[in-house]
């Protein structure tokens, strides 16, 4: 049905978790959904779901971790004896390695593939953008000044390259105190209008900074978050593409 890159060219905004987000989103409406990890430099996915085991090889094809509710992931971090070590891996290896993902991996009758983008705009986010059959990239972004140039030149890098943006996601928009229930634009006023608007996108969704969904993902357990914020986000790519 789609195969969606979710970038957005700074670190640290948030990129990974809207990733799987979307892909638990995905996969409660039924539809068969990976999680190819493509920030193999910094793959934090697996930690998100609660993936450990490494994973095997059969008949020359990668086998896919399954989370516990069956969405089907590849991640480097599953192929490290410490996943805390670091993958010093130089260009051409790298590009490999997303290559591999994608076309030595026993993916099973997937619908959704949603991919975590390598970070920044330098040439492993190229090669996914030029390479893979992306149906659309999903940018996220922060109210934050510099959040938001830089992941402007993600989104130009997309339109130069013609790959459709077909959604964007705000996060760390606001944050509830849960004491006085005021809220706070800790980075700023809120600008997931006028960016949509600035590249026509229509399907987009802001999310706050939650103390419960850190401690889901800390605990490997997103996918009990019952309100992940991204629902209308899957149901117009379920129709729109
Ligand atoms: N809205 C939020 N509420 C609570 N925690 C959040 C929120 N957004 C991000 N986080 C947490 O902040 C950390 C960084 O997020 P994440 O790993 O998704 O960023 P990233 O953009 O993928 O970073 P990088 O590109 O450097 O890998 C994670 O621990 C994530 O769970």
């Amino acid at each position: 049905m789609g195969v969606y890159g979710v970038i957005s060219g700074k670190g640290g905004v948030g990129k990974s978790l809207v990733t799987s987000l979307l892909a638990v989103e995905s996969n409660r409406r039924g539809l068969t959904t990976a999680v190819l990890d493509g920030d193999l430099t910094g793959p934090s996915i697996p930690k998100a779901f609660g993936l450990k085991d490494n994973l095997l090889g059969v008949d020359g094809l990668i086998e896919p971790a399954l989370t516990k509710t069956g969405i089907q992931v590849v991640s480097v971090n599953l192929m490290l004896d410490d996943p805390s070590q670091p993958v010093l891996w130089k260009g051409p290896l790298l590009s490999g390695a997303i290559d591999q993902f994608w076309k030595e991996t026993n993916w099973k009758n997937v619908d959704m593939t949603f991919i975590d983008m390598p970070p920044g705009t330098g040439d492993i986010a190229m090669k996914v953008m030029t390479d893979l059959p992306l149906d659309g990239l999903i940018l996220v972004t922060t109210p934050q000044d510099l959040v938001q140039m830089i992941m402007k030149k993600a989104a130009n890098m997309a339109i130069k390259l013609n790959i459709p943006i077909v959604g964007l996601v705000e996060n760390m928009s606001y944050y509830i105190c849960p004491n006085c229930n005021a809220k706070h634009e800790i980075f700023g006023p809120s600008q997931v209008e006028k960016v949509a608007e600035d590249f026509n996108i229509s399907n987009y969704a802001s999310l706050g900074m939650s103390e419960k969904v850190r401690e889901l993902v800390d605990k490997g357990q997103i996918e009990d978050i019952e309100e992940t914020g991204l629902a209308s986000i899957i149901d117009n790519l379920i129709i729109n593409g």
